[in-house]
């Protein structure tokens, strides 16, 4: 299951503790004359992490998620993944990256309506121009691995919002990329299909697949991630790393960023957790 869904190498090097996958120095983004969206930004993510990215809204999430995946350029500062400067690559070379080595899961899907389920997984591997027979396999493993193989040959607005994002994560995870960006991967999903969606990131992230997503839902958070690092105004304003327990969220009314923390960085994430190691 574990070559089904991480990139080659990933589990095992996430069993060693692994290195740096993704190294963001400095980062600046501003749009037009507005505020940074970005701000000075630092942050270094490990193969085999599942970090979420947390922030009100307009704090540069998405921004982040963009300058990782190469379709923005940071102002200043360097964008690094898998020893790659992405901030220096061309267009074309952008898009190779993108097909080779990330897959990204969009709230709505972005499935082409006009292709069927099997078509629609299968696309990045013909846009790299990988052998159709070998694809094909592989895209009818992952549709059995994410238990959508009875929908190969029906078309995306046949159904349900779940089943669509899971066709979205085989479509994602096609090309065995070393890295899964989500952007609010169940915020437009009922509470039984984000549940599932929860669960099937965690199921991935188990099998050694790193990913960093974007989300408000906090329960996403708590059931996938390792990390949770929190945006305000384009800056980290916390990062479990750096003091939470791992993986752990605070209970609810815990004061922090959804109440009404102000709480310093340097005591953890959404307040002091009595035993924490620092
Ligand atoms: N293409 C753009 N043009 C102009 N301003 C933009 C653009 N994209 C983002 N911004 C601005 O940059 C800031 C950060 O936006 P971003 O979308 O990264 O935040 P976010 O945390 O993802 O927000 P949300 O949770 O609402 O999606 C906001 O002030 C936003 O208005």
């Amino acid at each position: 299951m574990t070559a089904v869904a991480a990139g080659a190498g990933a589990a095992e090097e996430a069993g060693r503790g692994a290195g740096v996958l993704i190294d963001l120095r400095g980062v600046s983004r501003t749009y037009d004359d507005g505020p940074p969206a970005l701000d000075d930004l630092t942050l270094t993510v490990r193969t085999g992490e599942a970090l979420a990215v947390l922030g009100p809204s307009g704090s540069g999430k998405s921004t982040l998620l963009n300058l990782v995946a190469g379709l923005d350029r940071p102002d200043a500062g360097t964008v690094t993944v898998d020893g790659l400067r992405v901030d220096e690559l061309g267009e074309s070379a952008s898009a190779k990256y993108r097909r080779a080595a990330i897959g990204i899961v969009f709230q709505f899907f972005n499935l082409l309506d006009d292709l069927t389920v099997a078509d629609n997984v299968l696309l990045p591997a013909q846009l790299a121009g990988l052998p159709r027979a070998g694809a094909a396999a592989r895209a009818a493993e992952l549709l059995a691995y994410l238990g959508i193989e009875r929908h190969a040959r029906a078309y995306p607005g046949r159904l349900s919002g779940g089943e669509r994002q899971r066709v979205a994560v085989a479509r994602a995870l096609m090309n065995r990329p070393s890295l899964l960006l989500a952007d609010e991967p169940t915020g437009a999903l009922d509470t039984a299909s984000g549940a599932e969606v929860r669960e099937l990131l965690r199921e991935l992230h188990a099998d050694g697949q790193t990913i960093v997503l974007v989300t408000h839902d906090l329960t996403l958070a708590e059931s996938c991630a390792t990390r949770t690092v929190e945006l305000v105004d384009g800056r980290i304003a916390r990062d479990s790393a750096a003091g939470w327990e791992t993986g752990a969220l605070p209970p609810p009314g815990t004061p922090g960023p959804y109440g009404t923390s102000a709480a310093p960085a340097a005591h953890g994430a959404y307040g002091d957790r009595p035993g924490t190691a620092r």
